[in-house]
Formats: structure tokens, sequence, C-alpha cells
């Protein structure tokens, strides 16, 4: 008799090498590790360590920005306030890890005593996490990783940027505006650098008809970093309210 974990073998069913051997002896073909179904193991095991790290992370705000601003610049020094400004109200900062604002929103947080968090992503270029992250982790896959900054924050806070910027910021908005996620405040910082953005918006989308009047209350669009916090500390307190409410008084089973 053969126990192989948990199959039972006799007689000639016996196989003449264990599990064990067949894994450590050869290791075979190798093809199928630039293949789909392994890519989608990979990928799992990505979550499983982004929602490993980030699960008991105290409430956040994931902080966006151009890479490409650097020391010296206002709108680095922006990102370095915007971070100690979320630090001393007690949220922690998540950014994309990399250079510029996202560095300096992790100084800021850091230097504040707050919590410095860093989502980076590999890139066909050798980067690593800027020196001003407490917890970091680097995706290989983008998807992944903008599932962690939704998942793991309470609110966006968009400083200038570019494309990537742009990305981050139209995708959560269009989870705001489909519902999939809920009360999530998208706050861009810098009136003269997002003013035009906003005004087309209104003159294109929304005088063509292409997003509703309500949409454009999606994101809102200020200077002063105390306003930033501000409206992402009403927005937590409106859900702390809701919570409240439904506990009171609880609607049917679902
Ligand atoms: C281009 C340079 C570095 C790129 N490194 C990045 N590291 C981490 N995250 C990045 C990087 N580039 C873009 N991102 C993400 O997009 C946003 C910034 O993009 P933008 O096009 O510069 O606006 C940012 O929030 C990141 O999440 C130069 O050294």
């Amino acid at each position: 008799m053969r126990r192989a974990g948990p199959l039972t073998y006799r007689g000639s069913s016996i196989p003449n090498t264990t599990t064990d051997q067949r894994l450590l002896d050869q290791r075979g073909p190798t093809d199928w590790v630039h293949t789909d179904p392994w890519r989608v193991l990979r990928i799992q095991s990505e979550f499983v360590e982004g929602f490993g790290l980030l699960s008991e992370l105290p409430s956040a705000v994931s902080v966006f920005g151009s890479a490409r601003i650097r020391p010296g610049n206002r709108y680095y020094d922006l990102g370095v306030e915007m971070g100690a400004k979320l630090a001393q109200a007690g949220y922690a900062t998540i950014t994309g890890g990399g250079p510029g604002i996202m560095e300096a929103a992790n100084k800021g947080a850091q230097k504040a005593g707050g919590l410095s968090v860093g989502l980076g992503i590999e890139l066909p270029f050798e980067q690593t996490l800027n020196d001003y992250i407490d917890m970091g982790m680097t995706f290989r896959y983008f998807f992944v990783r903008k599932t962690m900054f939704v998942k793991y924050s309470q609110a966006f806070v968009v400083l200038p940027g570019g494309f990537g910027t742009l990305d981050e910021l139209f995708e959560s908005s269009t989870l705001v505006q489909t519902n999939k996620v809920t009360r999530f405040p998208i706050v861009l910082v810098g009136t003269e650098f997002w003013g035009g953005l906003r005004d087309w918006i209104r003159d294109s989308l929304l005088e063509n008809g292409l997003i509703k009047p309500h949409d454009m209350e999606l994101v809102q669009v200020v200077d002063d970093t105390d306003e930033v916090v501000d409206i992402i500390r009403k927005s937590h307190l409106d859900i702390a309210r809701q919570h409240q409410e439904s506990e009171q008084h609880p609607g049917p089973e679902q």
C-alpha cells in the first residue's frame, strides 16, 4: 500500500515514483511559464500579496500625480504639504511609490509621522520604490495595483500630472459614476492646472449630453490642502452616520 497525500494506492496501482520525486528530479518542458493559465496564477498571487499587505491599513487616501516633477517645483512642494496634512488628520497616504509627486506625498506623510505606503509598478526600465515609504509592494500588473488603490483608500487626491495621472483620475471617476464605488471623494488640487479640464468637461461633455449634470459633482477642484482634508473628513463622517442609521433601522435581510 502507498499513500500519496490524501490518495491511497494498492498492488499494481502503486506508482514507481513519489510525488516529491516527480517534482524534484526533473524540470520537464518550460513553455507553460509563458502561457495565460500560468499568468492567472501569478495574477492571483499578486492579489493575495496585496490584500495581505494592505488589509489592516488604517483609513487611507491615495494621492496621484506626475512622476516627472522634481524637488524645487511648486507642485512637488504641494505634494509634500498634502502628505503632511493627511498624516496630521490621521490618514495614511498611498501613492504609486515612484518619483515626482508620489515621492513628495510619501515624504510629507512620513516626515509628519504618518503611515506612508507605496504601490509601485514594474516598468520596462529599472526603478525602485522612493525613499519615503514605510510599507510597499511592486506590482507586475497595472489592474491589480489599481484595485488596491480603490479598495484600501477612502478618497483620491489628484495633483498635477500627465497621462498616468489622467488615467487614474478618469478610472476612478468612472467607478464612482457607475456606482461601482460609492461615496468616494475625488479631489483635484490646483485650480490653475485643473481648471481648463473642468471647463472642457462642462463645455464639451455636459454640453453634448455625454454626462449628466450631477456628474459634474463627482470631481471637486480646490487649491487649499486643508480644504481637501475637510472634504475627505466630511465624507467619512457622512458614511459613519449612514452606517449608524442603517444599524439602528436595518432594512430587509438581503
Ligand atoms: C516616467 C518616470 C518614472 C515612472 N515611474 C512610475 N512609477 C510609479 N508609478 C508611476 C510611474 N509613472 C506613472 N505612474 C503612475 O501614473 C501616475 C503618474 O503618471 P504621469 O504620466 O507622470 O502623470 C502616478 O500617480 C502613478 O500611479 C520618470 O522617472
